[in-house]
């Protein structure tokens, strides 16, 4: 039985539990928001729909004691208008909601493996890790992946070839301090440095290029919604199917004793090994400095205190 818990029904969390009721990839679904109201709606319009679907999920909400025995739980509250301002302007609130969920989720003795989508993005996974106190292989990020997929879309698109000839990493801070790792580059097996069908890729303008749709979909939308959603159902799979798929997520990295966007193999246990890569001398030193970023992020929250 495949059990997935949601916590925030925003945009996200809503996308996600329509994918998955309509697609039929949890047979339990446990859906909570801070708002009484919202999980009444979204459960009600998802089992409306599920009338005229082949497949059934059990959809149960507001209820974090079910959540024990729950496979994957995805954190998604927040409030995302705030982006509008600037990428990291969700820290307090975030950071707030945070602490209360996650004693409710500690209390709950849920022992799957977390994936936070909640901004900003390490800092986050690692006070969620801290209150849930599961292991830091159980609570991920999704870190810069969304990321990742914008550059492998601005280079394919480049060098007009398919999104899944082009490997690589951006590492470092979600909608922060990026580290865009070209020695990790790769089209059809050569280097960005080759010609690619014949296309020679400037590295600033595809930088630039990956930046832009974010930017595209926050000014007409206010939010960004599908990359995540689809990304997260990508990871979800490749827990339960424990696929050992690199992906660069937001763990907890020893070398920088801090949570970071690095790659690592993602399977059932959650984190498995670290893709330690031979980087330029350069994107090494950057990561660094991404993680000092992120540590001092982190440290800044110790002056918040309440709860939203
Ligand atoms: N990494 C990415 O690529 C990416 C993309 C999109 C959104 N995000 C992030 O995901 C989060 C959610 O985005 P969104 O657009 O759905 O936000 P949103 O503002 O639309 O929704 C947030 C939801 O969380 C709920 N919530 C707040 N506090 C809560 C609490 N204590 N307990 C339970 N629910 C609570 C709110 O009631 C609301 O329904 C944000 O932090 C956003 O920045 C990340």
């Amino acid at each position: 039985m495949r059990k997935i818990g949601i916590i925030g029904l925003g945009h996200v969390g809503r996308m996600l539990a329509n994918q998955l009721v309509m697609n039929g990839k949890a047979d339990e679904l446990v859906l909570i928001d801070k708002n009484d109201q919202l999980a009444v709606a979204v459960q009600a319009d998802l089992n409306d729909a599920q009338t005229v679907l082949d497949t059934y999920t059990k959809i149960i909400i507001q209820d974090y004691a079910v959540l024990a025995d729950a496979d994957i739980l995805v954190t998604a509250f927040g409030k995302s208008e705030l982006l509008r301002q600037q990428p990291m302007a969700e820290l307090e609130t975030s950071y707030r909601q945070a602490k209360q969920v996650g004693q409710q989720i500690f209390k709950s003795d849920f022992s799957g493996i977390l994936i936070n989508l909640t901004n900003p993005n390490e800092a986050i996974t690692a006070v969620l890790q801290q209150a849930v106190g599961l292991p830091q292989k159980q609570v991920i990020g999704i870190g810069t992946v969304i990321e990742t997929a914008r550059l492998h879309r601005a280079i394919a698109e480049g060098a007009q070839v398919a999104t899944a000839n082009v490997t690589g990493f951006v590492y470092g801070q979600h909608d922060g301090h990026q580290v865009f790792a070209w020695s990790t580059v790769h089209v059809n097996g050569q280097p960005l440095t080759a010609a690619i069908n014949g296309h020679h890729l400037d590295q600033s303008q595809l930088k630039v290029k990956a930046n832009l749709s974010n930017w595209y979909t926050l000014s007409g939308l206010g939010y960004n919604v599908s990359a995540v959603t689809a990304w997260t159902l990508r990871i979800m799979t490749a827990i339960f199917a424990d696929e050992q798929l690199a992906l660069p997520v937001a763990i907890y990295q020893p070398q920088y004793a801090t949570y970071i966007s690095f790659p690592a193999l993602i399977g059932r246990q959650g984190i498995g090994n670290l893709l330690l890569l031979n980087l330029y001398p350069l994107e090494r030193e950057e990561i660094k400095s991404a993680a000092e970023t992120i540590k001092h992020q982190i440290e800044s929250l110790k002056n918040i205190k309440g709860e939203s």
